[in-house]
């Protein structure tokens, strides 16, 4: 579990993170959105120690990270595939990495396993797809199979399949028990992925929560009726509240259960009855666009 207590940070003049505070909780994957130079990398970078915060603090399993007695054991960051040296085959830099946590040589193929480079880690990199560097940037996130993930912009060179791949490699990461912390700058790709999601603009949690919860906190109910008018009288007379949209109404509630029961038993009954969701996308945009005070969910 990562705990982040009220993290700022500036560089220079600059403030890039304002009393930033969430948790990643064990057992699963947490999304991390926000539009670019929102300060999540630095974030990332902070509780993996390779920037300080000027405040605030990070807690990785109760301790900080500096003080884990085992580091490899507590995070498994990919921050960025680019640093990955070109010249060299993806088996030897991960027989290093093995070598460094003292872990057997059989733990490499285990690892071009797990991230599907068994065919090509005898391949030098030069010649690997962004995709298979972040393939081989998760292997050795891994190396030491981690209890937190710390993963920033998988997906990014990802084709559709390897997309579809991390997507159920997370999942079964997060299954296994592990805390998995995802950035994106694509609401959409998380939204498939995470159990919460948490926005970041400018600097300021702006919303988070359970997916399932920001999508149904604002689910509403579309109807359509041979007479709108007496229905909208007769669900304003039950405290619902309703806007006239195209043929029907727009109902203020999901409760589709009652605006069914009171349409047919008081009212002159129903052509058409659904529940619209607002996706987790325009969420976002409500939440990143113009300010950014906190709206904790
Ligand atoms: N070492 C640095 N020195 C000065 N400014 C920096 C440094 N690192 C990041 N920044 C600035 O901090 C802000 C946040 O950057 P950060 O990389 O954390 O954003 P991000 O949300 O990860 O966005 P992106 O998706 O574009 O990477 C940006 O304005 C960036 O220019």
């Amino acid at each position: 579990m990562i705990k982040v207590d009220a993290v700022t940070k500036s560089f220079g003049a600059k403030t890039v993170l304002e009393g930033v505070t969430l948790t990643v909780p064990d057992g699963s994957v947490m999304g991390f959105v926000g539009p670019n130079g929102a300060g999540k990398t630095t974030l990332m970078k902070i509780i993996v120690g390779l920037l300080e915060a000027q405040g605030g603090t990070v807690s990785v399993d109760g301790r900080p990270y500096a003080d884990a007695p085992l580091p490899a054991r507590s995070i498994g960051a990919l921050i960025s595939a680019e640093w990955l040296p070109g010249r060299l085959k993806a088996e030897s830099v991960l027989r290093y990495a093995c070598d460094v946590h003292r872990l057997p040589p059989s733990r490499v193929g285990e690892l071009l396993a797990e991230v599907g480079l068994e065919q090509v880690g005898g391949q030098r990199i030069k010649r690997y797809s962004l995709g298979m560097r972040q393939r081989l940037g998760l292997a050795l996130a891994l190396v030491a199979d981690p209890q937190n993930l710390i993963l920033d912009e998988p997906v990014n060179g990802l084709d559709p399949d390897g997309v579809l791949w991390l997507r159920s490699f997370l999942r079964h990461q997060a299954g296994r028990g592990k805390a998995v912390f995802l950035s994106s700058h694509l609401m959409s790709e998380l939204e498939l992925v995470a159990d919460d999601v948490i926005m970041l603009s400018e600097g300021h949690v702006v919303r988070q929560g359970r997916v399932a919860e920001l999508t149904s906190t604002s689910t509403q109910t579309y109807v359509e009726s041979p007479d709108v008018g007496r229905l909208a009288a007769v669900l304003g007379a039950h405290g619902f509240a309703v806007a006239p949209q195209g043929q029907g109404l727009v109902v203020t509630s999901d409760d589709t259960m009652e605006i069914g029961r009171l349409a047919f038993t008081e009212g002159p009954g129903l052509t058409q009855l659904k529940r619209i969701t607002e996706s987790l996308e325009n969420l976002y945009r409500q939440s990143t666009v113009g300010e950014h005070h906190a709206k904790e969910l």
